[in-house]
């Protein structure tokens, strides 16, 4: 049987995470902005945290499959290969003849050496002799001629499962964009796990993971802002509704601001009748409901469009605290950005300790894990796993 997810809360059973690699080592303070990250991660310290991060989930009986696993093992298709290095090698950067020459040195690579260069990304110090190029000569040898990827342990992001459905975001971040198709490509190298299909391959319009909420089986909430456009999400939904992938679609406007990047900085369902919300945007937040034919009613305020697409009296919300320096604080460190294992039960960063106590105090489960270098790229525990298999919740 094709596994699914159809929830943001039914019990978890497998996950893809990507434990951060040679990717991070790339990150400086000059190039950090543009790769999005908001500080400079000690990588052996964030390897650990997320090696922590594996194995709480592996003891609440989670089947752990890592990105750099099924990449590598894909990478042993001469098919897969052709697509990742034609992916990674730009000759708007690199020109005609370095851009063969780059072609050349990644071909000559193997399957785990490719991956960490796929990933990694090469340097101009990094390519081999050659010819007497006018772009080589005039980029720092620091310079990137393949761009790194330290965004791709945020797995949630690059692609999401919809019912039996893998789908392959369209990244709104030049700096993300490769990452949608590296992991195409990894899961494509396991069809046992379902494939993938993009939303549409002629469609460019953004929609990333992160703004995709899995509110109840047939009920989604897609978060519009500085990742997807509303036209992604109006062919996002036409998509699912195509594929009777969900009956309803929420479109929630949220702020254009690196604090809000995503829907899941702001809110995560945390129960199958309650979220985990941001003070500061829970009385503001609105939807426009769409259902299939692309009817469009709103806007109107969300939890009870929520509810109602639900079929639930209330969606209950949780707040991260009182409105102010405090929440704000938290929602900035991914405070509201829970990943469920099951319903009630969800997993946290320790840090949070106001928003934590105030989950604990509405009945709420939480496993708190170390996020002190996983964090700054402003990512929780949500953002770091892409569910591959959830129980429906009983
Ligand atoms: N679903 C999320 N909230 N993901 C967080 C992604 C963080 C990443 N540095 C970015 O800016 O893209």
């Amino acid at each position: 049987m094709t596994p699914r997810v159809d929830t943001e809360v039914g019990p978890l059973r497998t996950v893809v995470l990507h434990r951060p690699g040679p990717e991070l080592q790339r990150l400086t303070p000059r190039n950090a902005d543009r790769l999005l990250f908001d500080g400079i991660p000690w990588v052996e310290r964030a390897q650990l945290e997320h090696d922590r991060f594996a194995a709480t989930l592996r003891s609440h009986g989670v089947e752990v499959l890592l990105l750099t696993d099924l990449l590598v093992e894909a990478l042993h298709d001469d098919a897969a290969r052709t697509a990742g290095i034609d992916d990674a090698v730009d000759e708007r950067v690199l020109g005609r003849e370095l851009g063969a020459a780059v072609r050349g040195q990644l071909a000559g690579l193997g399957p785990a050496e490719l991956a960490d260069a796929l990933t990694g990304g090469l340097t101009f110090r990094e390519l081999g002799d050659g010819e007497n190029s006018l772009v080589r000569r005039m980029h720092g040898a620091d310079d990137f001629a393949v761009d790194p990827l330290p965004n791709l342990m945020f797995t949630r992001d690059s692609s999401m499962r919809v019912g039996e459905r893998v789908v392959a975001a369209v990244m709104g971040m030049p700096a993300r964009r490769r990452e949608a198709s590296l992991v195409a490509l990894a899961h494509a190298g396991r069809p046992a796990l379902g494939g993938v299909a993009h939303t549409d391959p002629r469609d460019p319009s953004p929609v990333e993971g992160g703004d995709v909420l899995l509110l109840a089986p047939g009920v989604l909430a897609i978060g519009v802002g500085e990742r997807t456009s509303p036209a992604g999400a109006e062919s996002f939904a036409r998509a699912m509704f195509a594929d009777g992938l969900a009956h309803t679609v929420l479109a929630v406007p949220i702020t254009q601001r690196r604090a809000t990047m995503h829907l899941d900085t702001v809110a995560t369902m945390v129960d199958v009748d309650a979220m985990v919300v941001f003070p500061d945007v829970l009385d503001g937040l609105e939807a426009w409901t769409i259902t299939p034919g692309l009817h469009i009613s709103g806007p109107e305020p969300f939890r009870p469009a929520a509810a109602r697409a639900m079929g639930i009296d209330e969606l209950r919300a949780l707040d991260t605290g009182p409105a102010g320096v405090a929440a704000e604080r938290e929602q900035w460190d991914d405070g509201n950005n829970t990943l469920a294992l099951a319903p009630g039960l969800v997993v946290a960063y320790e840090r949070n300790t106001t928003t934590n106590e105030r989950m604990r105090d509405a009945g709420i489960e939480v496993v708190t894990i170390e996020g002190f270098e996983l964090g700054s790229g402003r990512g929780g525990p949500r953002c770091l796993s892409c569910p591959w298999e959830r129980d429906l919740p009983s």
